[in-house]
């Protein structure tokens, strides 16, 4: 039992060196990188909460538990134990799979479902059942869950198809951007290992933690954007970045100019 605790018991090794930096700490950048997890989760939520409050207030577990995803993340990366493994894949599953409950666009419900709630509990059987499932085949988990990535680029585009919000538009294409640059590091640390060590640049997947981040806030405020233009349209809701609009760079956010109704 001790066994799945101990350095090293989980099967998954990501490229970059063991032990390089410190004796108790595996992959020190990955775990150091996992880290920014916790700095771009309570900006989000501050940003969020404005249309959280009008909306739905449990649209903040989104990103309350984007902080646990950061934990067990660093101490997977600490340690590559078999259980920091199933905490960091669990802790995105069930990540997804409140996102999901709260924001998939009703049109794609299926047909037996009639309103949010119902969906939501079809969602906590499913994630139920996948969590359970995750223990036959650990290695496959981490592509079961890039899936979802696809599944939730696939539904992106389906939803943009006829938005004509230059700014949603703009905020999408980022989105798509972030995205794809990620989880190149992604593959590339996992499958090209033996190149980048040639090169002695094994930090793709550090990369990818920050890149994922920053994906996820800009792909959960365009998502919740065009939510609150489907569910809240009297709020007239508006896109913009923070800390100050006029930037290229920062976080989006949804800016509500009417709360009176
Ligand atoms: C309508 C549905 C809305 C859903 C909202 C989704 C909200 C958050 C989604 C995902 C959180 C991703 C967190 C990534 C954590 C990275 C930790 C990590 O590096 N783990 C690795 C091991 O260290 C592990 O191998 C990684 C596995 C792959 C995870 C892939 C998750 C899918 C990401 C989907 C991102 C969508 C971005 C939107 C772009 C259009
Ligand atoms: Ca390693
Ligand atoms: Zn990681």
């Amino acid at each position: 039992m001790a066994g799945v605790f101990s350095y090293e018991s989980s099967e998954i090794d990501w490229c970059e060196d063991n032990y390089k930096h410190s004796e108790h700490v595996a992959e020190f950048f990955n775990t150091i990188s996992s880290f920014f997890f916790f700095i771009i989760s309570p900006i989000m939520l501050y940003l969020l909460h404005p249309y959280a409050k009008e909306r739905n207030l449990a649209i903040h577990i989104v990103w309350v538990m984007m902080i646990f995803v950061g934990l067990f993340s660093a101490y997977f990366h600490m340690t590559l134990s078999f259980v920091g493994q199933m905490l960091d894949e669990l802790s995105i599953l069930w990540v997804l799979a409140v996102g999901y409950a709260v924001w998939f666009p009703r049109k794609f419900f299926p047909s037996f479902i009639k309103d949010r709630w119902t969906f939501a509990r079809l969602v906590l059987v499913l994630t139920v059942i996948t969590s359970v499932s995750s223990f036959v085949k650990p290695t496959a988990n981490a592509y079961a869950l890039n899936c979802f990535g696809l599944h939730l680029l696939y539904t992106l585009i389906v939803e943009m198809r006829c938005c004509t919000d230059q700014k949603a538009l703009r905020l999408a294409k980022l989105s798509v951007a972030l995205w794809v640059l990620a989880i190149s590091c992604w593959i590339s640390d996992r499958f090209g290992c033996s190149f980048w060590q040639r090169l002695n640049f094994c930090y793709l997947h550090s990369i990818w933690h920050i890149l994922i981040v920053i994906a996820v806030a800009y792909g959960t405020t365009l998502i919740a954007y065009l939510d609150a233009n489907y569910e809240i349209p009297y709020s007239l809701p508006g896109l913009q970045f923070w800390p100050c609009d006029k930037w290229a760079v920062g976080l989006p956010h949804i800016v509500l100019k009417d709360c009176s109704q």
